[in-house]
């Protein structure tokens, strides 16, 4: 039988408490890439995050971060579409280069930031973390569930179907694309949790269900609450062992009233508190290893502010998964200095 309930939860506290793999050190890593859907703009994510102070941010944390600087991915001039989808090649390969980074970032011992771009970079964010950690496990807090399959994809977008290339589980659904030799599935559905659903297509639903994917919609968390689906995700992807955590943040998550600055927007998101009460539960466990924050699009925006807000959350998530938080870190019990030693001090 599976341990669950609140004792486990305390025993698991406990356990992170004692072994918590706190990040020692960062790795930021830009990917400036569009290919995986149609809108232009989203290549620019990874300059409007770095412009709304990521990097200031995180350094006042407690450990060093490394910026490792944008990815450079190069036009195919000859990529035609394969069945309805655009640009295999393209997207092919940006995802092997930027697996090879990633793989070298967590060999490097780094906690690794991966900037998008769009969300089909997740599939070489995850392959090339599955390299060096076979036992990750995958949270996806997305409005999608980005599982569709190039038959099943209404759209083609390679966006859309970065879990499909994963999941071990849909091996015989997935045509050979051109452009993925270099990879294999590596990812059993067990190990995969979604959370912000709202925005599901027909064909993904069949595969959620039929392979009994666990994912939480917005209406589990207006039912719920987001605590509670916290405490399931984590009991589901962490009761049988410790393990590395690969987090893949889409930023259309949230509400479009926070995050207007993206290509498919879908009304009825997650509030600020809720991102971010997500995230900080990730932080306490200690696990996480590599996280995406993908499909800020600052062309999209109506105006400046509009980009400035829905980088600047991209910021407050990514700080949040690093364990920042605006409520001040438990200290030891001290008494309140009287009003007298107050003055006195001040004197000083
Ligand atoms: N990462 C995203 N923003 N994905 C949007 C996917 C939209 C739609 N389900 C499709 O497959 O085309």
């Amino acid at each position: 039988m599976a341990l669950r309930g609140p004792l486990f939860r305390l025993l698991r506290a406990q356990l992170t408490n004692n072994c918590q793999s706190r990040a020692h050190s960062v790795a930021v890593l830009g990917a400036p890439f569009s290919k995986g859907q149609k809108r232009r703009g989203v290549e620019h994510g990874p300059k409007a995050i770095r412009d709304a102070g990521l990097i200031e941010r995180l350094s006042t944390l407690d450990y060093p971060v490394h910026d490792f600087g944008d990815l450079s991915f190069q036009h195919l001039e000859k990529d035609e579409p394969f069945m309805h989808v655009p640009f295999p090649r393209t997207v092919g390969r940006a995802n092997k280069l930027l697996s090879s980074a990633v793989s070298s970032a967590v060999a490097g011992g780094h906690t690794c930031v991966m900037l998008g771009g769009d969300h089909s970079l997740a599939i070489g964010s995850v392959a090339g973390h599955a390299q060096q950690r076979p036992d990750l496990c995958l949270i996806w807090v997305d409005a999608h569930a980005d599982v569709n399959t190039p038959t099943t994809s209404p759209s083609g977008n390679l966006h859309g179907q970065s879990v499909a290339f994963m999941l071990k589980d849909l091996q015989d659904k997935m045509p050979q694309l051109p452009g993925f030799s270099w990879m294999k599935p590596f990812l059993a559905a067990r190990d995969l949790v979604y959370i912000g659903l709202r925005d599901v297509d027909p064909g993904e639903h069949i595969i959620l269900k039929n392979l009994g994917i666990q994912y939480f919609t917005m209406k589990d968390i207006d039912r719920v609450g987001i605590q509670r689906v916290m405490e399931e995700t984590l009991d589901h992807l962490l009761t049988r062992k410790q393990r590395p955590i690969h987090l893949s943040f889409d930023i259309d998550a949230f509400d479009p009233s926070l995050a207007p600055a993206t290509g498919t927007p879908v009304n009825g998101g997650l509030t600020y508190r809720e991102g971010i009460y997500i995230t900080e539960e990730i932080h306490n466990t200690g696990m996480l290893s590599v996280m995406d924050l993908v499909e800020v699009n600052p062309v999209l925006a109506a105006s400046r502010e509009q980009v400035e807000s829905t980088a600047g959350l991209a910021v407050d998530v990514i700080a949040s998964c690093l364990g920042q938080t605006r409520e001040g870190a438990p200290l030891p019990f001290q008494e309140i200095p009287s009003a007298k030693e107050d003055t006195e001090q001040l004197r000083l």
